[in-house]
C-alpha cells in the first residue's frame, strides 16, 4: 500500500497502529479460545493464523516496515471478518472490524487515495452483506453463542474506537501545545519573541494601570555586537546570545518577563517596580555581564558589556510611549560610552 507524506512525518501514528496489533492479537487468543469452546475448530485456527499476522505486522511496524505491516493488518481484517461471516453469519458481528479502516484511511492517506480505498471498502462491506443474505452460514453456532460473538465483536470495537479517539485527541493537544510554544518563542534564545512579548506587557500594563501598581521595562542592547560577530564568528554570535539570555534570566525574579526583542536587542518587564528599583536591577544585569567569564564558557577571549535604557510606566500611557523612553534612554547609554544603564523619566 502506498504511504502518505502525512503519515511518514507521524512516527506517533506508527506506534498506534503497533500497539493496535497488540491488542488485536490478544483479541484474536481470545477468540481462539471461544471458538474451541463452542465446538468450531476451523474459526478458532483462523484466529491463530491472525495471531502470527499481527505479530508479524507488530515486528514489522519495529523494523519500520510500515508498508507490509500495513499489508498484513489489512489482509487479516479483510479475510478474517469475511471468514467469520461466511462460516457463522452476518450476526456474528465480524464486519464490525472493517469500521476501522475508516479512521484510519482518513488519517494516513490523501483525500485521493482515501476516496477510492473508502468506496472500495463500503463496497467490500455491502458484498459481504449481500454474500450474507444469500448464502447460509457454512458452520452455524447456537443463536445464544452468535449473540455471545456479536457482543464480544461490538465491545472489542468500541473499546478501540474508544482508544483511538483518545489518543488522537492526546496527540492533536501535544501538537498545538507544541505550536504554541514554537509561535511564541524565540527559536535561538527559547525566550518569548517579539509578539509574545508584546501580547504579554500589553496585559501586565492593563493590570498595572488597574491596579495601580508601577511597573518598569529595561530595553537591553549589547554593545559592538557587530564586532563580536565580526571577530569570532556568527556561530559564537549565537552563543553569546543564547549565554546572554540565561545570565540575565538569572537576575530577574519569577514573574518579571523577558522577550528578544530584536537582533541583539533584549526587552525586560517588571512589574510592581518603580524606575529606582528597575535601574538597579539593570545596573545588576549589567555588572554580571561585563564581569562574566566569556572566555571559559565560549573557549574564546571576549569581553561583552550591555547599553541598558530604563522607564517606568506613567498614568494612561500606552506600551509604544514606555518603549520610547526607554529607547531614548538606551541611546543615551550608547552615545556616553556603552556598557551603562540610564534611565529616563517622564
Ligand atoms: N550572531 C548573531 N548576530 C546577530 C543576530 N541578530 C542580529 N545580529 C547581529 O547584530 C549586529 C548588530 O549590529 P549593530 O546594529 O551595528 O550594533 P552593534 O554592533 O551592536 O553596535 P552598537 O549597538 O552601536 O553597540 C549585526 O551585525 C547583526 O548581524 C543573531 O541572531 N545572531
Amino acid at each position: 500500500m502506498e504511504r502518505s507524506k502525512n503519515s511518514e512525518q507521524r512516527p506517533q501514528f506508527w506506534q498506534v497502529a503497533r500497539r493496535c496489533c497488540q491488542l488485536a492479537a490478544i483479541v484474536d487468543i481470545a477468540f481462539f479460545a471461544i471458538f474451541m469452546a463452542l465446538d468450531s475448530p476451523i474459526l478458532a485456527w483462523v484466529n491463530v493464523v491472525s495471531v502470527a499476522m499481527y505479530a508479524w505486522a507488530f515486528y514489522a511496524f519495529g523494523q519500520r516496515q510500515n508498508g507490509l505491516a500495513i499489508v498484513l493488518v489489512w489482509t487479516e481484517v479483510l479475510v478474517h471478518s469475511a471468514l467469520g461471516i461466511i462460516l457463522i453469519g452476518w450476526d456474528s458481528g465480524f464486519h464490525y472490524y472493517l469500521l476501522m479502516f475508516i479512521p484510519a484511511l482518513a488519517v494516513t492517506m490523501r483525500l485521493g487515495y482515501a476516496i477510492i480505498l473508502l468506496v472500495l471498502l463500503w463496497a467490500y462491506y455491502v458484498g459481504l452483506y449481500a454474500t450474507s443474505l444469500y448464502f447460509a452460514p457454512l458452520q452455524p453456532i447456537s443463536a445464544e453463542a452468535l449473540i455471545g460473538v456479536n457482543v464480544f465483536n461490538l465491545s472489542v470495537v468500541f473499546g478501540m474506537f474508544s482508544y483511538l479517539g483518545f489518543i488522537y485527541v492526546r496527540t492533536v493537544s501535544s501538537a498545538n501545545r507544541k505550536l504554541n510554544r514554537l509561535a511564541s518563542t524565540d527559536g535561538l534564545t527559547l525566550l518569548h519573541n517579539r509578539r509574545h512579548l508584546t501580547e504579554l506587557t500589553e496585559a501586565e500594563i492593563t493590570r498595572s494601570e488597574r491596579y495601580e501598581k508601577p511597573m518598569s521595562v529595561l530595553l537591553i542592547d549589547i554593545d559592538h555586537f557587530k564586532l563580536i560577530n565580526d571577530l569570532f564568528g556568527h556561530l559564537k554570535g549565537d552563543e553569546v546570545l543564547q549565554h546572554l539570555a540565561k545570565l540575565i534570566r538569572m537576575e530577574l525574579r519569577q514573574h518579571d518577563l523577558i522577550g528578544r526583542w530584536g537582533g541583539e536587542e533584549f526587552l525586560v518587564v517588571l512589574p510592581e517596580t518603580d524606575i529606582t528599583t528597575a535601574e538597579q536591577v539593570a545596573e545588576r544585569i549589567r555588572a554580571a555581564i561585563s564581569s562574566f567569564n566569556w572566555s571559559d564558557n565560549l573557549k574564546k577571549d571576549m569581553t561583552v558589556t550591555l547599553s541598558i535604557g530604563v522607564s517606568q510606566l506613567a498614568p494612561n500611557e500606552t506600551l509604544n510611549r514606555i518603549l520610547n523612553r526607554a529607547d531614548k534612554a538606551l541611546y543615551i547609554s550608547k552615545s556616553c560610552g556603552r556598557n551603562r544603564v540610564t534611565r529616563l523619566e517622564k
